[in-house]
């Protein structure tokens, strides 16, 4: 992968600002089902279909956590520390996230693997501890989120929600609420979506960057590609960030990678030829996206990480990084990616991952 000679990064600039959305009446949720009016109030309630309820259990090391069962048979785990999504099973039961054999459970460690979330900074860009404080703090589950504007709910989801604590105010001295949504669709999508408000009385804006930061499973890394992020600029974390452009028609993986991919499309796909499964992960609102692969010697190097599981696992981490993002008080940020994994016979020529990516 040869690559143009470095050039700096631009200073960071502030993304457009978004929308701003006011808070709307509490939609009025009941334990079966959610009827919500659209924001403006015009239109129908949208009432949405039988909600599946959550199951709330013990997890690991007593921690809180969250199933999520679709009727079809997939499902998904979140532990309430964290806000983290653990698991992802397909509807024959297979674990489609990497959970690393060592991921410690125990605060205030981030578990090491499915889905950590990174905010209010992405790895090491800015003064906060690695990835920000999200991914080691306690969520609540939120039983009255404002409703969704768009769209008939799902049936199986759970919404959380995370506050800063007087304790987090003294280290980034801004108030928010970062409501998740974690929901399964019948298909056996997986879908995040973050919705983060300035909530500082001060008047005060605040900027932050954020990624899912996604592990996948696969068989054997060598054995895979990632299609969508070829001709991109990057900015290679191992050559202290300098930019480069990807010059390859596909990445493959053959020592450690960890690259932030600049203005990627909305879909990236991630085959893994020897399961004959390829990954789509579609994201709204996160034009970035770190490819990261600790290899041997910094898997060696992770007490939370066995020393063979870099052979098994991807992350592929729909981010916002390059233009950090501001929000002034009451302005709202929303944030979502999908999953889904499709049987890819890629190798017999049936699936295209052009067409994957250009397809719905
Ligand atoms: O070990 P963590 O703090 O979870 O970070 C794990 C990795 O996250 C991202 O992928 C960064 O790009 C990497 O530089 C970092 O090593």
């Amino acid at each position: 992968m040869s690559s143009t000679p470095p050039t700096t990064m631009p200073p960071a600039s502030t993304a457009p600002a978004a929308v701003a959305v006011p808070a709307t009446a509490a939609a009025t949720t009941t334990t079966t089902t959610t009827t919500a009016t659209t924001p403006s109030g015009a239109g129908p309630a949208v009432t949405a279909p039988e909600r599946v309820p959550v199951e709330r259990s013990k997890g690991i090391n007593g921690l809180d956590k969250i199933v999520l069962r679709e009727v079809r048979g997939s499902s998904a785990e979140v532990y309430l520390y964290g806000g983290h999504v653990t698991s992802w099973k397909n509807d024959h039961g297979e674990e489609l996230l990497f959970l690393s054999s060592k991921a410690i459970f125990k605060p205030p460690k981030a578990i090491r693997g499915g889905i950590p979330i990174c905010f209010p900074q992405f790895s090491n860009l800015g003064s906060l501890e690695q990835h920000g404080f999200a991914r080691n703090r306690f969520w609540t589950i939120d039983t009255d989120p404002p409703p969704f504007p768009t769209g008939t709910p799902p049936k199986a989801f759970v919404d959380l929600i995370l506050k800063p604590t007087d304790e987090d105010l003294k280290i980034w001295s801004h108030s928010f609420e970062f409501r998740l949504r974690i929901s399964l669709s019948p298909a056996g999508d997986l879908m995040l979506t973050s919705r983060i408000r300035n909530t500082n009385s001060d008047g005060k804006p605040f900027t932050f960057t954020f990624a899912y930061h996604t592990y996948f499973s696969v068989s054997d890394i060598s054995e895979v590609r990632v299609e969508g992020l070829e001709t991109l600029d990057y900015l290679d974390n191992l050559q202290n960030k300098e930019r480069f452009t990807e010059q390859g028609d596909a990445i493959t993986f053959e020592s450690e990678v960890d690259k932030i991919y600049l203005g990627t499309p909305t879909k990236i796909a991630i085959l893994d030829h020897e399961k004959k499964r390829t990954f789509v992960l579609r994201k709204d609102g996160l034009p970035d996206a770190v490819v990261w692969n600790p290899w041997e010697k910094k898997a060696k190097a992770m007490a939370d990480f066995g020393d063979e599981e870099y052979k098994h696992m991807l992350c592929v981490e729909a981010a916002a990084v390059e233009k950090p993002i501001t929000l002034r008080p009451g302005e709202e940020w929303r944030g979502r990616q999908e999953l889904s994994a499709v049987p890819s016979s890629y190798c017999s020529g049936q699936l295209d991952p052009r067409r994957v990516l250009q397809g719905s």
